[in-house]
């Protein structure tokens, strides 16, 4: 099976220009001008539209045991609404049984069986003993190469400061990507006491009780311990401004730091959870929370600028019974949001549909009212997740070897986003009635057309486990000790070695 896409602009992250792209049993086998395809080749006339490597989202939650419930969508309706809104692979964060990895990875392996297109697996930390840290090794060699820490959901996922450091140094000495959500623990519980006695028990209360300044202190706290540790760290969904600040500090002091904004986070609308209507205001309880537009401009800015690496969504969707769970407590309300099908539309929408920024080539910090190029939309939503947990140049490029999946979205095409006619199971969505520009009219995964005429063709079962190894460009280069061994070096004395010193001598009473 072949197909030849012609005539269009095909963007990479580094560079666009109109091109055709030959696609070869399931394998992207050229992309230049004026190809000729086989007899029996596939024709695709793109002219007019961008031709972009499908999307990645990095950060989902299908299938997923959490809060008392199972998010709504499983690999095959989740993965369906991804390929319809462009995105071809996305990485699921596994979660451990009562703490055991092994056998929460062994779940997933399961419910994954219905993938419909490609994916990975990120596994989550949420105790720490000797058999954690001896799987976590085992699962590296499955094809597991990050791991992420909850600094939230104190009694369920949280771990202790204790538990992180030692997870950051276990994770740095296998080479694999330690992933944080970034809140102060006990800051958390002590706003959430004090908004539900003072009578704000909806969902606006978890918008109260998760004010910027808990975000700020979790994301520089990690970082910080990142940095004593020496190893890189991923940060996840950063929602305020003053966390995408901190991850620029961080940048700035020589930290190997990606920055991860999610859709909903630049572009949902402020204030929804405020509304009196408790399945509009559930809808959009997640953590950290949505904020106002300063904070969205400023994660916007923080993308232009190169301080945030990436968009992903944090796909967690639950219906509104299973939101109901807490209708009399928001401490209860499942947290999560829907994004797989909108992140590609909504980023485009609100990032690139600007007119201005197709002259523009690259990133750059004067871009500051949070414009990027097609080739910088590229970056954020699929090259640089490829680069970061080493899938590059297989996934996230339009390039002869890498695997053909594959968009082409319409720049002048429209349509309104809406829980009536979006592919994921739950049903609402944070950007019901919401009209986007530009959108993706032809998704080829693993070299086949599976969305076309606003249709879906998959298969369950066709998704296949990418395995991502550990170490990387990353961790190239990376001094092995943390900064107790630099102190250690420190050229006094004997470098490496205790000061020797007398103390024999016992002081004096008077010395006392
Ligand atoms: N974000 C959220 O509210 N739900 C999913 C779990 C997580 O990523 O914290
Ligand atoms: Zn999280
Ligand atoms: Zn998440």
């Amino acid at each position: 099976e072949s197909i030849l896409i012609k005539g269009g602009t095909v963007v990479n992250a580094e560079v666009s220009q109109i091109s055709d792209v030959f696609i070869k049993d399931g394998l992207i086998e050229a992309v230049g001008p004026s190809l000729k395809g086989d007899a029996d080749t596939r024709i695709i006339n793109a002219e007019g539209k961008y031709v972009m490597p499908g999307g990645i989202d990095p950060h989902t939650h299908l299938d997923a045991p959490m809060m008392g419930t199972i998010s709504i969508d499983d690999f095959a309706s989740g993965q369906g609404a991804a390929l319809a809104g462009g995105t071809t692979m996305n990485i699921d964060f596994a979660l451990p049984i009562q703490g055991d990895i092994a056998k929460g990875f062994k779940r997933y392996q399961d419910v994954s069986k219905r993938a419909v297109m490609d994916y990975g697996l990120h596994m989550a930390i949420t105790d720490w003993n000797d058999k954690v840290s001896s799987d976590m090794e085992k699962l590296t060699k499955e094809g597991i190469n990050s791991f992420k820490f909850f600094l939230a959901y104190k009694g369920a996922m949280a771990v202790t400061d204790e538990q992180l450091l030692k997870g950051l140094r276990r994770s740095k000495e296998l080479g694999a990507l330690p992933m944080i959500h970034c809140e102060n623990t006990e800051g958390l519980v002590d706003a959430q006491e004090r908004t539900f006695s003072q009578g704000f028990t909806g969902p606006e209360g978890h918008y109260i009780s998760r004010p910027a300044t808990l975000e700020d202190e979790g994301t520089a706290r990690a970082m910080y311990l990142a940095k004593y540790v020496n190893t890189p760290i991923y940060v996840v969904h950063v929602m305020s401004k003053g966390a995408a600040a901190e991850i620029a500090a961080a940048k700035l002091r020589g930290q190997r730091v990606i920055g991860e904004t999610i859709a909903s986070g630049i572009a949902a609308e402020e204030g929804k959870i405020w509304d009196p209507d408790f399945k509009v205001a559930a809808a959009f309880v997640m953590s950290p929370p949505i904020r106002n537009k300063e904070h969205q401009d400023g994660l916007k800015a923080a993308v232009a600028g190169g301080v945030l690496d990436i968009i992903a969504t944090d796909h967690c969707p639950f219906n509104s019974t299973q939101k109901r769970m807490g209708i009399h407590d928001f401490r209860s309300i499942p947290n999560g949001v829907n994004g797989i099908e909108e992140r590609m539309h909504i980023a485009w929408d609100t990032l690139v549909n600007t007119g201005k920024a197709h002259i523009l080539s690259t990133r750059q910090p004067a871009l500051a009212s949070g414009i990027i190029t097609p080739s910088a939309f590229v970056g954020v939503t699929s090259t640089a997740v490829a680069k970061a947990f080493n899938a590059f140049p297989r996934k996230g490029a339009l390039a002869a070897g890498s695997d053909a999946d594959v968009i082409i979205l319409d720049p002048k095409a429209k349509h309104t986003i809406s829980a009536s006619t979006h592919h994921s199971r739950i049903d609402t969505n944070i950007y019901e009635g919401r009209e986007v520009t530009g959108k993706v009219v032809v998704t080829v995964s693993q070299g086949k057309v599976v969305w076309e005429n606003e249709k879906l063709n998959v298969k369950e079962g066709a998704g296949r486990f990418i395995k991502l190894p550990t170490g990387g460009e990353l961790f190239a280069g990376l001094a092995e000790q943390d900064e107790t061994a630099i102190a250690r070096a420190f050229p006094y004395g004997v470098p490496g070695k205790p000061v020797q010193r007398d103390l024999t001598e016992k002081p004096s009473r008077d010395e006392l």
